[in-house]
C-alpha cells in the first residue's frame, strides 16, 4: 500500500554500519531506499524491517564505482519527492602504502569513498534546497584528519568526504536543508574483512560496535550537530581543532611571504 513516510536512502546498506542506520531509521518511522551490491542481503535486511517496523523498503541493487549505477540512484534523488534523508554511508579502503595498492583498488576507492557521495549530493541536493527541507548524512572517518602509511590514500579519501560536507554546511546555512558529517574510529564491521588487515590485529579497547556507533551518530544528529566524533568524549578537542585550523588560515590572508622565505633581500 503507498505511504506518504519520509524515505531514506542508505548506502552501503547490506552490511556494518549501513545495516544499523537502516534499522534506527525504519523503527523512527522511515520508509527506506537500501543500495548495495549483495542484493540477497538487501532483500533479506528490508524484508526484516518491514516486518519488525511496519515500514516499506526498497531495494537497489547498484555499483556505486558504475555509472550505470550512479545515474539509476541520481534520476530517483532526483525525481522522488518523499526522499528526505540521504546516507552516504558506502565506502572501502585497502590498508596499504599507495605503492603497494593495485591501480584497481586505488581507483574503487576513490569512486566510492569520493566520486559516489559527491554525484549523490549533487542530485538531492536542488530538490532538498527547493523544498527547504532534507538531510544529508556522510561518513567520513576519523582518518579524515590522521594520515598514516597504510592509510594515505583512505585518508585522503575521507579528507574529502570532510572537506565537502563542511563547505556544503556552508551552502545550506540558513535553510531547512542539514547535512552532517560522521567521523567514526574503528567499529566492529566487514570493512576490515576488505582491507588487508583483520579486524582482530587491532587493540578491541579502541574499537567501537557498530550499534553505538550509529546511535552515538544519530543522538549527535538530533542534537542539532554539523560534525559528529562518536568516540572522542572531550568536545573540547575539535573546538580547539577547528580554532586552530581557522587562526591558520586566516593568518595565510596577508599577501607577503613569511620573513623566513625572504633569503635574498
Ligand atoms: N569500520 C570502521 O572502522 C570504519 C568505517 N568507516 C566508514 O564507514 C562506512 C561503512 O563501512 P563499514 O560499515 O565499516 O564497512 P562494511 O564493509 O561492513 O560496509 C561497507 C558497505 O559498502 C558497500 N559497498 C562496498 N563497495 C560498494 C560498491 N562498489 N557499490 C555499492 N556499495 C558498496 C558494501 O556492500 P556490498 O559489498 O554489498 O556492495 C557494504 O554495504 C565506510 O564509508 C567506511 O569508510 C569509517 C570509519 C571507521
Ligand atoms: C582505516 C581505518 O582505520 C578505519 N576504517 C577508519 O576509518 O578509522
Amino acid at each position: 500500500m503507498p505511504t506518504t513516510s519520509p524515505i531514506a536512502v542508505v548506502t552501503g546498506a547490506s552490511s556494518g554500519i549501513g545495516a544499523v542506520y537502516a534499522d534506527r531509521l525504519a523503527a523512527r518511522g522511515y520508509d527506506l531506499l537500501l543500495v548495495a551490491r549483495r542484493i540477497e542481503r538487501l532483500r533479506s535486511l528490508a524484508d526484516t524491517l518491514s516486518e519488525a517496523h511496519g515500514i516499506q523498503a526498497g531495494i537497489i541493487e547498484a555499483d556505486l564505482t558504475e555509472e550505470k549505477s550512479l545515474v539509476h540512484i541520481e534520476e530517483l534523488l532526483g525525481s522522488d519527492e518523499r526522499i528526505a534523508l540521504l546516507v552516504n554511508n558506502a565506502g572501502n579502503g585497502k590498508l596499504s602504502s599507495t605503492g603497494d595498492m593495485s591501480d584497481a583498488d586505488t581507483a574503487s576507492t576513490i569512486a566510492l569513498n569520493v566520486i559516489a557521495p559527491t554525484r549523490l549530493t549533487r542530485a538531492v541536493l536542488p530538490a532538498f534546497l527547493k523544498r527547504d527541507a532534507g538531510a544529508i548524512i556522510n561518513i567520513a572517518s576519523v582518518m579524515a584528519f590522521h594520515s598514516l602509511p597504510i592509510t594515505t590514500l583512505y585518508s585522503a579519501t575521507k579528507s574529502y568526504v570532510l572537506a565537502l560536507s563542511r563547505g556544503l554546511q556552508g551552502e545550506v546555512s540558513g535553510t531547512g536543508v542539514r547535512v552532517q558529517v560522521v567521523l567514526p574510529a574503528g567499529t566492529a564491521t566487514e570493512f576490515y574483512d576488505h582491507a588487508g588487515i583483520p579486524l582482530s590485529a587491532f587493540d578491541p579497547a579502541a574499537v567501537m560496535t557498530t550499534e553505538n556507533l550509529v546511535d552515538a551518530a544519530l543522538a549527535g544528529f538530533d542534537q542539532g550537530e554539523d560534525v559528529t566524533l562518536p568516540s572522542v568524549h572531550n568536545t573540547e578537542l575539535w573546538a580547539d581543532y577547528e580554532q586552530a585550523r581557522a587562526a591558520l588560515f586566516g593568518a595565510t590572508q596577508v599577501g607577503i611571504p613569511a620573513p623566513r622565505y625572504l633569503v635574498n633581500s
